[in-house]
């Protein structure tokens, strides 16, 4: 049966799961996690379904939940723009990575405040930050471009480049 595309899913990603069932506490009293930042890719638009936004906003949250950083393309546009506020809206930091040329198509509007953008030359130079910046990676729909990032870090896995894990959310 088809999922209400109004209904909010629920991660249960291996990648963010906690290895423990009963996780400890950080000193926030916020559940404890083994990464310390993680890589979302997602789409620069917003999406068909309610259920992407829904997902954007809840993975955010999560992330806070369990003392997280986020990096991400550094968007304001999209799912990039909503998984973005979450955290930063949660009281988490936030980390944007934007070649200069996507500047002005994907900071714009208002701006996530507060997150720390780190202006790249190229989108190459994007990923490799992102990719170097992150403990795993977590990709929410988008399109073309967050195909290509996704497939790119899992290529680099394959390649032993890193080994860290990457997963991605279907709705
Ligand atoms: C091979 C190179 C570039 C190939 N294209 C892209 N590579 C990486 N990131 C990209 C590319 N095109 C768009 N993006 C970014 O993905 C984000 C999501 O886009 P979507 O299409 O809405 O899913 C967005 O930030 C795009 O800038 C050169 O290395």
């Amino acid at each position: 049966m088809d999922r209400d595309p109004m209904e909010a899913p629920t991660f249960t990603t291996g990648a963010l799961a906690m290895p423990t069932p009963a996780p400890a506490s950080n000193n926030s009293g916020k559940k404890a996690s083994r990464f310390r930042r993680v890589c979302v890719f997602c789409g620069s638009s917003a999406g068909r379904k309610a259920a992407y936004q829904a997902a954007a906003v809840q993975l955010g949250q999560q992330l806070v939940e369990r003392g997280i950083d986020l990096v991400y393309g550094g968007g304001s546009v999209g799912l990039m723009g909503l998984v973005s506020r979450a955290v930063h809206g949660g009281g988490g930091r936030v980390t944007g990575v934007v070649p200069r040329s996507v500047l002005p198509l994907e900071l714009i509007g208002e701006t996530p405040g507060g997150e720390e953008v780190k202006a790249v030359s190229g989108m190459h130079q994007r990923k490799a930050e992102m990719a170097r910046r992150a403990d795993a990676f977590v990709a929410l729909p988008g399109g073309y471009g967050t195909l290509e990032e996704l497939l790119e870090v899992i290529t680099w896995a394959q390649l032993g480049i890193h080994d860290k894990p990457v997963s991605h959310l279907t709705l």
